[in-house]
């Protein structure tokens, strides 16, 4: 029987080295596609020297650490540049929402439109896979019984990436493959290392791809200029200091404020996009945070969801409001508009305009939407 074709996004970290060589131990015909989302020439990004990226631009670095992990396992490397894609998908959406004050983030754009998009389809068109594969913390699995694919969440419960992942579709998931599901950090770093991978010890990626390493304000700064304002004490209304933009600040934020000569610890409890305001509270009065209702818009379901509820249109799961949040038990009425009202069997705190809710029914991933109007109905 022929062997399907799987192609491994790798991207030159030790996890997408370890899904490739698992798969081929599967007995799949492995290859593999390194992709270039970003040129910093291109896309103006030139800081400033501490800050200019190209002799040493870690894409490269990364490249390098994949072509010598696509040797040492025998399969093909491929490289394509999505760089446009990424920018009028990712980057413009990014920046918008930056503007707005609001703090999005491209990782879910870039899974949604990239990878399980543009890299999925140069995949099965351009080099004839059957299938793609990926090194997220995440798994996907057929249910016969509702002829569904599932996307299920990763046993590493701290690793987990499907609050990611949660803007796929059933066309999409049907032609993925997440070897790393039920694998720790740890024991992929050792089957990394047992197999001679230069990527075993690599350090793990952190932060927003396109920015690497650098700092974040001084980035956006060439993007978007300051918009400064005032912060405010929520308990005084007293202007307490002065920002360059709300849109560097998210609620629940503790560091960075610069509030000299303050007696106490704050934190950053509401921001007035409009009138350019920050709200900060005292640290040990978390009140502020908290909240127990919202409005979540633009929902993308992963399945056909009358095969795992009663009513779509009122039924409890559970969900996360931000990444590595734990879940909460959360009651969904449809609206009209066809967003949904979620009410919180507790109250959560942070859960923040303009981020990702995506939503849980055990361990598959349901999907998830954008949190908008959040409410603080009789908490206060
Ligand atoms: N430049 C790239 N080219 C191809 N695939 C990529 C690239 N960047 C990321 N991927 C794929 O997306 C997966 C998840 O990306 P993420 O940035 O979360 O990686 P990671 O957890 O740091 O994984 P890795 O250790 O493989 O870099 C990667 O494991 C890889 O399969």
């Amino acid at each position: 029987m022929k062997k399907e074709k799987v192609i491994v996004g790798l991207s030159g970290g030790v996890d997408s080295s370890v899904a490739a060589l698992l798969l081929q131990e599967q007995g799949y015909e492995v290859e593999a596609l390194f992709m270039r989302n970003w040129d910093s020439m291109a896309n103006n990004d030139v800081l400033g020297n501490d800050q200019q990226i190209d002799a040493t631009c870690p894409q490269e670095l990364d490249y390098l650490d994949a072509q010598q992990v696509a040797a040492k396992l025998g399969i093909k490397l491929h490289r394509v540049d999505f760089i446009k894609e990424y920018w009028d998908h990712v980057f413009q959406y990014f920046i918008e929402e930056y503007q707005k004050g609001r703090t999005p983030n491209p990782d879910i754009l870039c899974n949604k439109y990239i990878k399980f998009d543009k890299f999925l389809n140069y995949a099965l068109t351009e080099l004839k896979a059957d299938k793609i594969a990926m090194g997220h913390y995440a798994g996907v699995q057929f249910n016969a019984q509702t002829k569904q694919f599932e996307m299920i969440r990763a046993l590493d419960q701290n690793k987990d990436q499907t609050y990611f992942l949660a803007q796929l579709s059933q066309a999409q998931l049907s032609k993925v493959l997440f070897p790393l599901q039920s694998l720790k950090k740890a024991e992929i770093r050792k089957i990394a290392a047992d197999h001679n991978l230069v990527t075993a010890n690599k350090k793990d990626s952190t932060g927003i791809c396109f920015i690497g390493e650098r700092e974040f304000t001084k980035f956006l700064q060439n993007y978007i200029p300051n918009q400064p304002g005032e912060i405010v004490d929520i308990h005084t209304n007293q202007v307490v200091g002065h920002h360059i933009g709300v849109m560097y600040y998210t609620i629940g934020q503790r560091k960075g404020l610069n509030l000299g000569g303050m007696a106490e610890p704050y934190y950053v409890a509401n921001k007035d996009i409009d009138k350019k305001i920050i709200y900060v509270a005292k640290a040990r009065d978390e009140s502020f945070l908290l909240s127990n209702k919202a409005i979540v818009n633009e929902i993308n379901w992963t399945l056909d969801l009358t095969q795992y509820v009663d009513d779509l249109h009122d039924f409890w799961c559970t969900a996360k409001f931000r990444y590595r949040q734990a879940d909460s038990p959360v009651h969904l009425i449809k609206l009209k508009d066809g967003s949904y009202q979620v009410s919180y069997a507790q109250p959560v705190k942070a859960v923040t305009e303009g981020q990702q809710a995506v939503f849980y029914l055990g361990n598959i991933c349901l999907g998830g939407g954008i949190i908008d109007k959040v409410s603080k109905e009789q908490l206060q």
